[in-house]
């Protein structure tokens, strides 16, 4: 990272809620010891409950120029780091234990000189910090031995501790060993009390977190760590994953995730290496259902929030979804996604979240099969303005190709069904039938047409019969969409084709719930039409001589499947005829 790159990373980790910030290594180059001396000396920048930790090797030189970059600023940690494993001493050293505890306690004992020793520095705190590095692969009893030293030489108080700081430099064992490890460490320590025992676990085997929980509950006070666990080689312990996963046992880490967009955003640039869209939390996808079963229990488990009221403080209880991502400020919109693998609950769901429409089970199952064809077809995701416009274009929502509702009336027909007791008497308003009277444009030419049911639907469903449409009721459902004035009904038709099997569904969304429930059938019918396209318009009129099975009324009279089977107005008795064509055909 550039000064700049530091300097906003650096906010960012203030305001994020860190108060402890190991900012460089201000011995390495002339970037980090000016960053350093930038964030020391430029006023409002550095809070004053925030800690500069700065990094140098046991070398008085570094020291030196370490402690230098620090003059003035408000809280400093001087970090010093030493190898202890025989692996470093033998290899990069070529120092004896002997040699390396003495060195460890002449730069300690240095260190003090320069900084709380010194008058010249009194204007700051100075915490001193240790670490014998490669601590995970080093003798226990050595380690101790060293810090033993390095302790007596900086002479920490109780409120002011020494930090030993105790790295698995390098992970080489299993959580629970270097959780032995940090536990033979706090359990054997002097002074325990005047000790802050940190962890510092890279993640070599992929268990660094483990690691860090495991140590902590061995005894540790502190981890260290990065954001989304850059660091060398396979990196440092991710604290994104650290807090969070407190936060999801009921502990607030302190530290402010709520945006973490904002904070991958950040952290992308300046390391300019991409955070993995699977990383636990941050990644893209890890809010993320494609199969079917788990879209299905995430939907349920949103319609169980719901009807519950729950509110921020209701327990968080949603099936494979282990935190609310709206607390990381991530949106619902995101967690459902639809490949060939997706089922017809996230399918409803992506429904449900753009157009409010709450589609009954089986045109879940209908539509989502249209989307798997889909899916397929394209060997890809489909987004969810794709599933979007899949909908509007199967059920005809935005524009019906077809059918047009120009002008209806529904009215009631008094002389359609006889009351029991004889023509002329009163019919209770209970058996009165419902007249559909109205013009619709079908392929751009305009039809009148009546027809006569048990209810506004069955009415109309007469009405295309005398076309030869032939379309039961088998299911139908409404809901309202909003709510005041802006209210909408919605309503979805399922029918069956007259002596077939086939059915189809229709959607209809208007103000007027009744007209609703009109445009949902000639959504159908359209989708009837488009699944027989060799079918002639019109398609079968009645013929006009069939005078022998007239009705008392004078219309054709009803075979069998006319009736709806179910359905809000489906009960007995349906008829419908053609009355003239306004136009053409
Ligand atoms: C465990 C960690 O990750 S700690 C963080 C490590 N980070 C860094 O190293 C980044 C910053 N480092 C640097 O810029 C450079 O390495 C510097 C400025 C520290 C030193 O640079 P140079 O003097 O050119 O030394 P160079 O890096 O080549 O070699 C390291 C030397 O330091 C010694 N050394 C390494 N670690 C330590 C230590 N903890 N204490 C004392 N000496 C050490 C090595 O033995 C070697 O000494 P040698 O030259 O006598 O063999
Ligand atoms: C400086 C020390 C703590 C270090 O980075 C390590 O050992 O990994």
């Amino acid at each position: 990272m550039d000064g700049d790159q530091k300097w906003r990373y650096f906010q960012m980790l203030v305001k994020l809620g860190y108060k402890e910030i190991e900012v460089s290594f201000p011995s390495a180059s002339q970037t980090d010891f000016d960053f350093t001396r930038k964030l020391v000396t430029t006023p409002g920048i550095t809070p004053d409950d925030v800690w500069l930790q700065v990094l140098s090797p046991c070398r008085k030189e570094l020291i030196g120029r370490t402690v230098d970059s620090l003059k003035g600023a408000k809280k400093a940690i001087l970090h010093l780091y030493l190898a202890t494993s025989p692996c470093f001493q033998q290899i990069v050293f070529n120092m004896n234990n002997e040699e390396s505890k003495a060195l460890a306690v002449e730069c300690t004992k240095y260190a003090r000189s320069l900084t709380k020793d010194n008058p010249d520095q009194e204007g700051t705190e100075w915490a001193y910090e240790f670490s014998p590095e490669t601590f995970s692969d080093s003798n226990m009893d050595f380690v101790l031995d060293v810090c033993e030293a390095v302790k007596a030489a900086w002479e920490p108080t109780v409120e002011n501790p020494i930090i030993f700081n105790l790295p698995a430099t390098v992970e080489m064992s299993t959580p629970n060993v270097y959780a032995d490890q940090i536990e033979y460490f706090c359990r054997n320590i002097s002074e325990r009390e005047k000790i802050s025992i940190s962890l510092h676990p890279h993640n070599d085997r992929g268990c660094a977190v483990a690691a860090a929980e495991l140590a902590q509950m061995a005894g540790a006070d502190r981890v260290e760590g990065t954001l989304f666990g850059n660091g060398e080689r396979t990196g440092n312990v991710d604290l994104v994953t650290l807090g969070l996963n407190l936060y999801t046992q009921g502990i607030h880490p302190k530290i402010d995730f709520s945006d973490i967009k904002s904070i991958i955003d950040i952290v992308e640039k300046s390391n300019k290496i991409p955070v993995h869209p699977r990383a636990p939390y941050g990644g893209q996808l890890v809010v993320c259902a494609f199969s079917g079963s788990h879209q299905d229990a995430i939907k349920k488990g949103f319609q169980v929030r719901k009807a519950q009221k729950a509110t921020a403080e209701t327990p968080w209880q949603i099936p494979y979804l282990p935190l609310d991502p709206q607390d990381i400020g991530r949106t619902y919109e995101a967690i459902i996604r639809v490949n060939s693998q997706s089922g017809k609950g996230g399918v409803a769901w992506i429904i449900l979240r753009n157009l409010e429409l709450d589609l009954p089970r089986g045109l879940q199952v209908a539509f989502s099969r249209i989307v798997q064809k889909q899916a397929d077809a394209v060997g890809r995701e489909l987004l969810p303005n794709e599933i979007v416009k899949l909908f509007t274009e199967a059920y005809h929502i935005e524009k019906n190709p077809r059918f047009h509702l120009l002008d209806y009336d529904i009215t009631t027909d008094r002389s359609a069904s006889p009351a029991p007791g004889g023509m002329g008497k009163t019919q209770s308003t209970k058996n009165l039938k419902r007249r559909f009277s109205g013009v619709i444009e079908i392929d751009g030419v305009e039809h009148k047409l009546r027809g006569v049911g048990n209810g506004a639907i069955s009415s109309l469903a007469n009405a295309l019969r005398t076309l030869g449409i032939d379309l039961d009721i088998a299911e139908y459902k409404e809901h309202a969409i909003g709510e005041g004035k802006d209210v909408k009904a919605a309503t979805y038709i399922e029918c069956t084709a007259s002596g077939s099997s086939q059915k189809v569904w229709g959607v209809g969304i208007h103000e007027d719930v009744v007209q609703a429930s009109l445009v949902a059938l000639l959504s159908a019918a359209s989708s009837f039409l488009a699944s027989r396209p060799s079918t002639p318009i019109p398609f079968r009129p009645r013929p006009s001589n069939n005078t022998e099975n007239l009705t008392p009324s004078g219309l054709s009279p009803l075979r069998p499947n006319d009736a709806p089977q179910s359905g809000p107005d489906s009960q007995s008795h349906v008829v419908g005829h053609v009355d003239e064509k306004v136009n053409g055909v």
